[in-house]
């Protein structure tokens, strides 16, 4: 896999020679790095990266104290960031209270940038592509306040399935709703509240066409309907194009509806009215920013990282995955929203490149500064607009965001 020819590769990502990093990085993940202009050095900083966490927001700030003497650290506010601390890298918070009651959850700052880029305001509805395992989703679940909805999308079942243990375990499940489908093709808009009264859509009878209150109990149709998809192959993938929804909260506006209604594919024209005001595109990749991530392969083994991160076809597929959820995100947007797509690969073929295809293929499509970033340790991406995020200058994870506008054409 070669990376495609860029207009402008970040100053910073080209190659120089600077000290080997301590990790022993494998020859094909070398290979990766040079031939994507990424300089290896980046690898040695992992220990130094701090470990971040968010404090559910409304915590009182006695709560700060409490953790620092639970984890016994100190919790450095991140000034640019709201309702976000560094803790030591070291410092795991699993075993922690304040984690177990819900206070806090681990993720990364720049994680936190890419979901306040997005500007979600209370009312809005907000669809998150690729949502599992979760930490975004439960920070766009917290910026929708009391109104509005929040739709998670991921097309690995277990992954999901943990997004919604974490919108349940932070008490954020309320306005939200998990399907288990293909981002590149999923088409089910938000429930419109006005649509939502019509009577056309409204229950009569519950006769199993009307979505009642959620439970955890499956109902014998699907116990039958996942026996069914696991016989015919893969545990992660959906076997139709259906999706499957496998939660919603109480106020996510379904209870009451004909399912066929809620479960009613759109079309393109329908979206730019009634589509979502946001759209959160965190597109799989192949996570050699997430520098942790990276440096777990040496317990995992680097032939794991060479399966799943550097094969030559998942890495070529990728690009085309990443495209095809850029464009379908962006279908489901009424005119006017907008949308981020992020990834945690710092090379050019999977950012830049990717945005640079999909706007010369989308007039409608226009990118937007991201207002509040003139104050954030990032720098620009190779395209005007956009941000990059890498352990050098942010001391994060390396990010890459950017943000588009629908336009009315
Ligand atoms: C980078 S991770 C997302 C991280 C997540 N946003 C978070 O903050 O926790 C990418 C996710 O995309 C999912 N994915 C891969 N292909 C997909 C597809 N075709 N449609 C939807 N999700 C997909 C993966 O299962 C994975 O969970």
């Amino acid at each position: 896999w070669r990376a495609m020819d860029s207009p402008e590769i970040p100053p910073s990502d080209r190659r120089e020679e600077r000290p080997p990093a301590s990790l022993p990085l494998p020859a094909a993940f070398l290979e990766f790095l040079g031939e994507n202009g990424l300089d290896p050095a980046l690898y040695s900083k992992a220990d130094t990266i701090p470990r971040y966490i968010r404090l559910k927001p409304g915590m009182e700030s006695s709560v700060v104290t409490e953790i620092e003497s639970e984890l016994k650290c100190d919790l450095m506010r991140v000034s640019w960031l709201p309702d976000f601390y560094a803790i030591p890298p070291e410092i795991q918070i699993a075993g922690s209270k304040a984690y177990q009651q819900g206070k806090i959850y681990g993720i990364d700052a720049a994680s936190g940038a890419a979901i306040l880029a997005l500007d979600v305001q209370s009312g809005d509805h907000v669809l998150d592509l690729c949502a599992a395992p979760g930490a975004k989703l439960c920070m766009l679940a917290d910026m929708l306040g009391s109104s509005g909805s929040l739709t998670g999308v991921d097309v690995a079942k277990h992954r999901l399935a943990a997004c919604r243990t974490m919108l349940q375990k932070y008490s954020l499940g309320d306005r939200s709703r998990l399907f288990v489908a293909d981002g590149t093709s999923f088409s089910i808009l938000p429930v419109n509240s006005n649509l939502g009264s019509m009577e056309a859509f409204v229950g009569i009878e519950d006769n199993g066409s009307i979505f009642s209150e959620w439970t955890s109990k499956r109902s014998w149709k699907d116990r039958q309907k996942s026996k069914k998809a696991k016989a015919a192959g893969s545990p992660h993938l959906p076997s139709t194009s259906e999706p499957e929804l496998i939660y919603y909260g109480k106020d996510s506006g379904l209870v009451g509806l004909q399912k066929r209604y809620v479960l009613h594919p759109s079309t393109d024209a329908a979206a730019c009215t009634s589509g979502y005001d946001k759209v959160l595109v965190d597109a799989e990749c192949t996570h050699d920013g997430s520098i942790k991530h990276i440096q777990k392969f040496e317990f995992w083994g680097w032939k794991t990282l060479d399966r799943r991160v550097l094969n030559v076809e998942r890495t070529g597929n990728l690009l085309h995955l990443q495209l095809g959820l850029l464009t379908n995100g962006f279908k489901l947007l009424k005119t006017g929203g907008s949308l981020v797509y992020s990834t945690c690969s710092l090379t050019v073929a999977q950012n830049e490149n990717v945005v640079q295809q999909f706007l010369s293929k989308h007039p409608s499509a226009e990118l937007l500064k991201i207002n509040p970033a003139d104050s954030w340790p990032c720098r620009s991406g190779g395209i005007q607009k956009t941000l990059r995020f890498d352990p050098a200058t942010s001391q994060t994870s390396g990010l890459f965001v950017a943000k588009f506008v629908k336009l009315c054409v």
